[in-house]
């Protein structure tokens, strides 16, 4: 098992992945991985959701695929149980908290606030989703929160681009960055797989990793 802690140390950026089928989950993120983006986050907004977190933790052994959107103890066993090997969710409620201790599930909870981070640390999570981050404060926001807890570390999400990235991971506080920008929609509403490689590409030269 791998933990949250290394598993933020893996990829300059976590991609956000909201796929419609496992089809469409295999082929992206294999344009995601074999640009060098190994950690992905698919999220659990289509009742594909699922299937495409199995279907590309078997595709992509070596890769390291976690949960999206786990706003549930039940939607927690379920990623799990699919072959998720991390969580993360938008916000933490105590439920959730107690949920994924017992399941030994990796798991990254995202804060907004200064007091939701202040209780996922007293409730042991020292790593955390920084999100909604552009709206929530952003960079001025993260460091504030350095200088009164400099013992969380940070993945900010929410509205984070390959232009805003870099800013954000100059922060001693920040590890990783997370967001759906590598994996636009087209007019026909598909995700081109080769457009994606090159997001992917771009995203690791100039971010790292
Ligand atoms: O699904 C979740 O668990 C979320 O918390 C939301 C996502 O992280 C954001 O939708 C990504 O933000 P963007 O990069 O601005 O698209």
């Amino acid at each position: 098992m791998t933990d949250i802690k290394t598993i933020m140390t893996l990829a300059p950026v976590i991609p956000v992945l909201n796929y419609k089928s496992a089809e469409e989950a295999v082929a992206v993120s294999k344009a995601l991985y074999d640009n060098g983006l190994k950690v992905l986050e698919i999220t659990l907004r289509h009742p594909s959701a699922l299937e495409s977190i199995s279907a590309v933790a078997k595709a992509l052994p070596d890769a390291v695929v976690g949960a999206g959107t786990v706003l549930t103890p039940e939607l927690a066993k379920q990623a799990k149980d699919a072959g998720a090997v991390f969580g993360v969710s938008p916000g933490l409620t105590e439920t959730l908290a107690d949920a994924v201790k017992a399941l030994g599930f990796d798991f990254l909870p995202g804060v907004a606030t200064l007091s939701e981070a202040m209780q996922a640390r007293e409730w042991g999570f020292s790593e955390l989703k920084f999100f909604p981050a552009e709206v929530a404060g952003g960079v001025p926001f993260l460091k504030a929160v350095g200088s009164v807890l400099p013992d969380l570390t940070f993945c900010p999400t929410g509205g984070v681009t390959e232009a805003s990235a870099p800013t954000y991971l100059a922060l001693d506080n920040v590890a990783v960055v997370g967001g759906s920008w590598l994996t636009p929609r087209g007019q026909d509403g598909k995700i081109d797989p080769a457009a994606v490689g090159a997001l992917a590409k771009s995203a690791v030269a100039k971010l790292g990793r």
